[in-house]
């Protein structure tokens, strides 16, 4: 994936700003898909929590939370991480976001007892060794029972995770989209009963 983004974007074809946007409309269509009853209008907005990551995968988080924003939810962004510290890309559509509303710092265990949706943008394939200290977040998230959609795959997850490997720690989830093509963990989603949806982003 990563050398296909390079050469995308080297070719001046597409850039990465426009990946991120394309990886976000992506994952709210697949909300409409595999949720139809959210695509209609409720008397009351509907609540998703959004937890942004470090990375690019949380970037793709705020890109989600500003679309989800625009269609009339009310939405709770949470970030793990430091908004100077974050990759371009990330860093333009934290600020997009910030134009229109607010975020707070990850909490222990944040509170998900009144979201109608949870996105988890903490970490998509920049994972590089298993997640300390998410422990209660990702129990938090198990206990409250809501839906849970995992940008690209379940924080915690390796992306590259053979059918037999031992898991990582992670986040529960209901669906993963993933970008241009599933990757090796997806089959395994999919053996687990998780649903996986694959979005075209124009590589
Ligand atoms: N072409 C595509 O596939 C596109 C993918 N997009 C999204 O980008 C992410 C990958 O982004 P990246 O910045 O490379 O990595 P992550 O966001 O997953 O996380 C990196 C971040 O996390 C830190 N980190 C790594 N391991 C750990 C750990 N064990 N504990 C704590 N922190 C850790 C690392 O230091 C980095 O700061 C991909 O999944 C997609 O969602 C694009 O947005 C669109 C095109
Ligand atoms: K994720």
């Amino acid at each position: 994936m990563r050398s296909l983004e390079r050469a995308a974007i080297a070719s001046g074809r597409i850039s990465g700003l426009d990946l991120m946007e394309r990886a976000g409309t992506g994952v709210v269509e697949a909300i409409g898909e595999a949720w139809p009853d959210f695509r209609t209008p409720a008397d009351v907005p509907r609540h998703a929590v959004v937890l942004c990551g470090p990375g690019n995968n949380g970037g793709d988080g705020f890109v989600v939370a500003r679309l989800l924003r625009r269609r009339g939810w009310k939405v709770t962004l949470y970030l793990y991480g430091d908004p100077e510290r974050l990759p371009p890309d990330a860093r333009t559509n934290h600020d997009r976001w910030r134009r229109i509303g607010t975020l707070s710092a990850l909490p222990a265990a944040p509170d998900f007892s009144t979201a109608d949706l949870v996105v988890d943008a903490l970490f998509g394939l920049g994972l590089t060794r298993p997640l300390t200290g998410f422990g209660p977040i990702f129990s938090a998230l198990a206990t409250a029972g809501r839906p849970v959609l995992a940008i690209d795959l379940p924080s915690g997850r390796d992306a590259d995770a053979l059918p037999d490997s031992v898991g990582w720690p992670s986040a529960p989830c209901s669906l993963a989209v993933t970008f241009h093509r599933e990757k090796p963990l997806h089959a395994r989603l999919r053996a687990e009963g998780i649903g996986v949806i694959v979005k075209p982003i124009g590589l």
